[in-house]
C-alpha cells in the first residue's frame, strides 16, 4: 500500500513540507502546482529533491476547467494541458488530476466531456502519461462521482481513469457504497479527507475545514471500504485543506496524517476482509480498563501543598519506593505517586513545567499489543534505566512530551506496588473516593485534533461533541473521550488565549497537560463531611449559582441547602444527575474534582464550568490584584 499526502496539507515552503512528509513515513506526495510555482527551482531539481528524500510524486494537481469548453477556449485548454504534461515529465510523475470544470463558459453533457477526455487520453498516452478525473462537489456540471465515473466510462481510454475524493462524496451525502460498482482498475487515485459536520457552503467548507480521517465526523472508513472492495490497489493519499494546519507545525501535522492513514486502513482491513490492504499486521485498538496511577513530579513547598490537599481528601501515604524518592498515596482504587527525584524523566518534567502530573499509568488488556500498536502509528517508545528490583514497565511518549505507562494483569506488571514499594501501615482515614472518574488535559486549541486522534487511534474510545466553555476572559473548547464502559475518560480542553484559566495554566506551566483529576465517590455528601473533618478547603461557590439552580431544576430546599453548605455543583441530563466539588487550585492552577454520578448521567457538568472557572479566578485574583 502506497501512502501519500498532498503538499497543500502541510505548512512551510516546499522543502520544509517535503522533509516533514518524508520524516513522518509517507511513500509519496501529490504535488500541488501552487507549491511548485512558489518554489524557486527547476522542475527536474524539484523532482530530484523529492526522490532524494525517498518520496515519489504520486500525482500532479490540480488541472482545472478542462472539459466541455466551446472553441477557441477548448483548443487553448488542450494547449495548456500539453504544457503541464511537459512539466510533469520534467518533475517525474505520470498522473495528473483534472477536477470537474467550474468555468462559466463550460457546456454540460456527459458525452461532450467524455469526448474531450478521450481526446486528452490520446495525447497523454503518446507520452506514457495518465489522466484522472475528479468531481468537485461544487463543479458546474459535474459534482458527483457517479457522473464523473459515467464520463470516464464513456471516454473509454486506457489513459483516462477516475479520481475519488472522500470529501466530495461524503460532503454531498452521496452513498459511498455506489463506489463498489466501479472497477478497481479504473480508479486511478484516491484522496482522503474528513471534516467536522458544519452546515456551510461546500467550497468554503472544503477549502478551510477539512481534517485528517478520524478527526472529523464523516464516515471515511465506509468510503474507503467501498473503494478497496472492488480491488483498488493505487496510492492512498491525504488531501487536507485546513487553515489551522497551514499555520501549524509541519512535522506534527505530517505525523498526525500518517497516524490517521494507518489507523484508517487498519480499520478498513478489519471491517472489509475481502479488501487487499497491504500493510503489516498491527494489533487492534486496545481496551483501557482504567487509570492505574498518576505520577506528579514536585519539590519543596509545592510538594507539601499537594500532600496537604491529598491528605485532606482522605488519601494516605501507603508506600515508599525501595530506592527512589517516591511516595505512593492511595484511596479506594486510586494511586497517586509523588516523585521528588532530582534526576531522570520526572525531574526534567519538573524543571520544565513546575509541579506537574508527568506520567499516567493505564490498565490495558495487553501491554505488548498496546506498545506495538502505538509504535506502528508513530508514537515513540519511552524508556529510562531501571534500578535494582525495579520492573521495566513499557511506556510511550504521549503528546507534549508526557509519558503513558501500560500495565496489565497477565505480565505481572500490576505487582509493581508490592514489589517496588515498602508498605507503610497507615491505612486509616478514607473519604469514600473509589477511582479516577476522568482526567482533564489542557492544550492550545490548535492541538486538540492531534490529541483526540492520538487517543482514538490507540484505544477503543469515542469522542463526544465539542462544547464551548465560557471563561470570563475567553472561550475554551472542551471535548470528552471515553471507553465504551467509561473505565477511562479524558476531557481535552483547548485554550485560545493565555487569559483564560486553562490558557494561563498552559502558559505558566510551559505546556503541561493534566490540569485536573476527578475522583469518583458514591456519596459526595458523606465524602464532603469526611473532607471537612480532615481540614479540606473547597472552592467557594457563589450564592447566585444556587439561586439559579433552584429555578433550573426541581430540587427541595433541604437539598439545595446541603449543596450550598458544601460548595457542591449540580447538573442533570434527563437520565441522571452529577454532583461536583472542587479543591482550590494549587501549584500554578492544578486542582482536583470530586464527582458523584447518579443514574445514567453521561456528561462532565459542562453547564457548571463557567461558574467553576469564575470562582477559581476570584480566588487567584483577589480584589486589587493585577489581572493574570
Ligand atoms: O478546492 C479545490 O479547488 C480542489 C482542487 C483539487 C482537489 O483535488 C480538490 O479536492 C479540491
Ligand atoms: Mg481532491
Amino acid at each position: 500500500m502506497k501512502t501519500s499526502i498532498a503538499t497543500v496539507s502541510i505548512s512551510g515552503n516546499l522543502p520544509e513540507k517535503l522533509e516533514a512528509i518524508a520524516a513522518a513515513g509517507f511513500d509519496g506526495i501529490e504535488i500541488f502546482e501552487q507549491d511548485f510555482i512558489t518554489h524557486d527551482g527547476t522542475p527536474s531539481d524539484v523532482g530530484k529533491l523529492i526522490r532524494s528524500l525517498g518520496l515519489e510524486i504520486t500525482l500532479f494537481q490540480p488541472f482545472r476547467d478542462f472539459e466541455g469548453l466551446p472553441d477557441p477556449l477548448r483548443a487553448k485548454a488542450f494547449d495548456r494541458a500539453e504544457r503541464k504534461f511537459d512539466l510533469m515529465q520534467e518533475l517525474g510523475t505520470d498522473l495528473v488530476l483534472i477536477c470537474s470544470s467550474c468555468h462559466p463558459a463550460a457546456l454540460g453533457g456527459i458525452d461532450r466531456a467524455a469526448a474531450d477526455l478521450h481526446a486528452l487520453g490520446e495525447r497523454a498516452a503518446k507520452r506514457g502519461l495518465r489522466v484522472g478525473y475528479e468531481a468537485l462537489a461544487w463543479g458546474r456540471h459535474v459534482n458527483d462521482h457517479r457522473d464523473a465515473w459515467e464520463i470516464v466510462r464513456r471516454a473509454d481510454h486506457d489513459a483516462i481513469g477516475l479520481i475519488l475524493d472522500s470529501f466530495h462524496t461524503l460532503a454531498r451525502k452521496t452513498d459511498p457504497d455506489t463506489i463498489r460498482r466501479i472497477p478497481g482498475d479504473k480508479i486511478f487515485f484516491v484522496q482522503l479527507a474528513d471534516a467536522p459536520l458544519i452546515d456551510m457552503d461546500l467550497l468554503y467548507w472544503s477549502r478551510h475545514f477539512r481534517n485528517m480521517p478520524g478527526e472529523g465526523d464523516l464516515d471515511v472508513t465506509a468510503f474507503m471500504q467501498a473503494v478497496m472492495a472492488p480491488g483498488y490497489t493505487g496510492p492512498i493519499s491525504l488531501e487536507i485543506f485546513n487553515d489551522q494546519f497551514r499555520g501549524g507545525s509541519a512535522k506534527a501535522i505530517a505525523k498526525d496524517g500518517y497516524r490517521s492513514l494507518i489507523a484508517l486502513m487498519d480499520d478498513v482491513r478489519r471491517r472489509e476482509p475481502s479488501a487487499q490492504v497491504d500493510l503489516p499486521q498491527i494489533p487492534e485498538r486496545r481496551t483501557v480498563k482504567g487509570v492505574s496511577f498518576i505520577e506528579f513530579a514536585s519539590r519543596g513547598d509545592e510538594a507539601a501543598a499537594l500532600e496537604t490537599i491529598l491528605a485532606t481528601l482522605g488519601f494516605r501515604p501507603t508506600g515508599t519506593h525501595i530506592s527512589k524518592a517516591l511516595t505512593l498515596w492511595t484511596q479506594g482504587d486510586i494511586r497517586i505517586v509523588i516523585n521528588l527525584e532530582t534526576t531522570g524523566y520526572a525531574s526534567s518534567a519538573y524543571n520544565m513545567h513546575g509541579t506537574t502530573a508527568c506520567d499516567i499509568g493505564l490498565n490495558v488488556d495487553d501491554v505488548e499489543a498496546a506498545v506495538a500498536r502505538a509504535t506502528h502509528l508513530g508514537a515513540s517508545p519511552f524508556q529510562q534505566p531501571t534500578g535494582p528490583g525495579e520492573l521495566d514497565i513499557p511506556a510511550i511518549r504521549g503528546l507534549s512530551g508526557s509519558v503513558i505507562h501500560f500495565i496489565d494483569d497477565a505480565s505481572g506488571l500490576g505487582d509493581v506496588w508490592t514489589l517496588e514499594f515498602n508498605q507503610t501501615d497507615d491505612q486509616t482515614a478514607e473519604a469514600g473516593l473509589s477511582k479516577i472518574d476522568h482526567v482533564a488535559q489542557t492544550m492550545s486549541y490548535d492541538e486538540m485534533l492531534s490529541w483526540s486522534l492520538f487517543y482514538t487511534t490507540l484505544f477503543d474510545m469515542t469522542k463526544s461533541p465539542m462544547v464551548d466553555v465560557i471563561d470570563p476572559e475567553g472561550l475554551v473548547r472542551s471535548q470528552a473521550l471515553e471507553t465504551p464502559d467509561g473505565g477511562f475518560r479524558i476531557t481535552l480542553n483547548g485554550a485560545e488565549t493565555h487569559r483564560t484559566m486553562a490558557g494561563h495554566f498552559l502558559a505558566d506551566s510551559f505546556g503541561a497537560s493534566i490540569q485536573h483529576i476527578a475522583f469518583a465517590t458514591g456519596d459526595i455528601f458523606e465524602s464532603a463531611k469526611a473532607f471537612a473533618r480532615l481540614g479540606f478547603k473547597s472552592l467557594p461557590v457563589s450564592q447566585n449559582y444556587y439561586a439559579d439552580l433552584r429555578s433550573r431544576f426541581d430540587l427541595s430546599d433541604e437539598f439545595l441547602t446541603r449543596l450550598q453548605a458544601a460548595n457542591i455543583f449540580y447538573d442533570e441530563d434527563g437520565t441522571g444527575a452529577f454532583l461536583q466539588l472542587y479543591s482550590q487550585p494549587f501549584a500554578g492552577g492544578i486542582f482536583f474534582e470530586i464527582v458523584e454520578r447518579r443514574g445514567d448521567y453521561k456528561g462532565y457538568g459542562a453547564a457548571n464550568a463557567p461558574f467553576r472557572i469564575a470562582a477559581q479566578k476570584r480566588l487567584l485574583r483577589p480584589k486589587g490584584m493585577p489581572k493574570i
